[in-house]
């Protein structure tokens, strides 16, 4: 399998190249040259088969440079029970007769990101060792909160591997910040940026982008890539779980193998929804992508109108990290809708960054409207959502997970439809206790208590264990406190990794 740009630049690379680089030399995004298929027959083995087996099988199909002993080593150093609590990896629950939650926060971090996270770190490694690279791989990562932590975990003390963070200094929930902050590991650093995630984002891509730099990094035997979606090795594990739940389900008989199922994802960067979007290609009977955005609902009206526009009001929300406004996934996307039209995509994008907005064709929009919903929450509808499934239920989500049960009750409400639905639960609500308890006990019950106090009450109220990671923050030190401008991130990565010293 041969990897492209969406912006018709780079042609013809393998999976390792692809993974290494992270994002096309032209500014475009690596798409696959055909997308894989799955048999029943293919599905009906794998059902019998565990997440770890079946995310070999998936890989295989689209890294075809790896040799099978290779992923299956990369696979089981990253999907295990020192890593995730819970043998299943990414369980699936069951909520009522219609809707099932997809549950991908098990890892380190306490949300979905690490379902990739502690997987790219591996396939970073094996690339460069297979391929002889000589250089450290720099990876520049742009977070609204979760992406950050993950890949400091993930790639913390990784030999050949430094890691810098930005995430936006106002934009995270208290405890995503204290997760990175407190960072340990030789190679990583952390660095709070004022504005928002979409100045992070593209600030790092500013500097992915800058050839002058790119040479410095070259003479000090350093090259960049991502470890956000950007990166098609982030992509590839999180199509592993979309399959994987369905099968789930199939084994349990709780559907037929012919039975359509819709799918609803949270999501600002537009990665996850386009992981369950390739799932769907590659045969798992998806009938309706349900894509839930929270007040910065530019997905959602991009998905309604086909006009994509980024210029309106940035919301700071209570789900932060789908506070975005550019969705940098969303150009693969449109490469798929356009047939691969490289030149239209490369003119969207570039009215896009000119005018901050572009509008697609009617065949493309019509083919979006056929397979995607958008629908989206504000923070009151994502609190009552919150509260409701807890009362109904007894079950706590996540505010970024209860934006998509809101949306998704939306749905079913306008459009009557009565398919089973897959919820992925994006994060812990452990990261989000606060506004979780707001919404479960009141604002009395938050009020003047710390951090590690809510933990508790949450603990009592869903009856569940705080996750290790999070209690384990109270101890540990701040380690990370540089912060700047969106203009200055590039010297900061000059000083951070000493380039210009001789
Ligand atoms: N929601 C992300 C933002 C970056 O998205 P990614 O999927 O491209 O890494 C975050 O929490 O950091």
């Amino acid at each position: 399998m041969l990897y492209k740009s969406t912006r018709g630049g780079d042609a013809n690379l393998p999976s390792m190249d692809v993974i290494k680089q992270g994002i096309a030399s032209d500014g475009g995004l690596f798409v696959p040259d055909e997308i894989p298929g799955l048999s029943m027959d293919d599905f009906r083995m794998l059902a019998q088969e565990g997440y770890r087996e079946r995310a070999v099988k998936v890989l295989s199909l689209f890294l075809t440079d790896y040799s099978q002993e290779d992923l299956t080593r990369c696979v089981y150093s990253a999907y295990n029970l020192e890593k995730f609590d819970v043998p299943d990896i990414a369980p699936v629950l069951k909520l009522d007769d219609q809707l099932y939650i997809l549950e991908l926060w098990h890892g380190p971090t306490c949300a979905f990101k690490d379902m990739a996270l502690q997987l790219l770190p591996h396939l970073m490694v094996t690339a460069a060792k297979r391929t002889g690279e000589k250089d450290d791989i720099v990876i520049l990562v742009a977070t609204s909160g979760d992406t950050g932590k993950a890949a400091l975990e993930g790639f913390k003390d990784v030999s050949g591997t430094h890691v810098v963070v930005f995430y936006p200094k106002e934009g995270v929930s208290s405890m995503q910040q204290l997760q990175m902050i407190t960072q340990e590991g030789a190679n990583v650093h952390v660095v709070a940026v004022e504005g928002n995630f979409d100045s992070a984002q593209s600030g790092v891509k500013a500097i992915f982008a800058d050839k002058q730099l790119e040479q410095k990094m070259e003479q000090k035997g350093y090259r960049f890539s991502s470890a956000n979606s950007i990166n098609w090795g982030r992509l590839v594990p999180q199509i592993v779980y979309y399959i994987s739940a369905w099968l789930n389900m199939l084994k349990a008989g709780e559907i037929s193998e012919d039975q359509l199922v819709d799918v609803v994802v949270p999501t600002g960067n537009f990665g996850n929804i386009l992981a369950a979007y390739y799932a769907k290609r590659m045969g798992v009977p998806i009938h309706r992508l349900i894509c839930a955005s929270n007040r910065n609902k530019v997905l959602a009206d991009f998905i309604n109108t086909g006009i994509y526009d980024r210029r309106r009001e940035f919301y700071k929300t209570i789900s932060p990290s789908m506070d975005i406004l550019i969705s940098s996934n969303l150009e693969r996307l449109l490469f798929e809708l356009s047939g691969g039209d490289h030149e239209r995509v490369k003119t969207w994008m570039a009215s896009l960054q000119s005018e901050g907005q572009y509008r697609i064709d009617d065949d493309s929009l019509h083919r979006l409207q056929e397979v995607f919903w958008g629908g989206y929450a504000d923070d009151a509808q994502t609190l009552q959502a919150i509260r409701s499934t807890y009362q109904e239920y007894n079950y706590v989500l996540d505010p970024h997970t209860a934006v998509g049960k809101w949306v998704y009750d939306e749905y079913r409400r306008q459009t009557g439809d009565d398919h089973k639905a897959i919820l992925a639960s994006t994060a812990s609500p452990f990261k989000f206790a606060g506004d979780v308890l707001r919404a479960i006990l009141g604002q009395d019950a938050v009020e003047g208590r710390g951090e590690f106090e809510l933990l508790d009450v949450l603990s009592r109220v869903s009856g569940l264990n705080i996750p290790l990671s999070l209690a384990g923050l109270k101890e540990k030190n701040i380690r990370h406190t540089i912060s700047c401008r969106q203009d200055q991130m590039k010297d900061v990565v000059i000083e951070l990794l000493k380039i210009d010293e001789v």
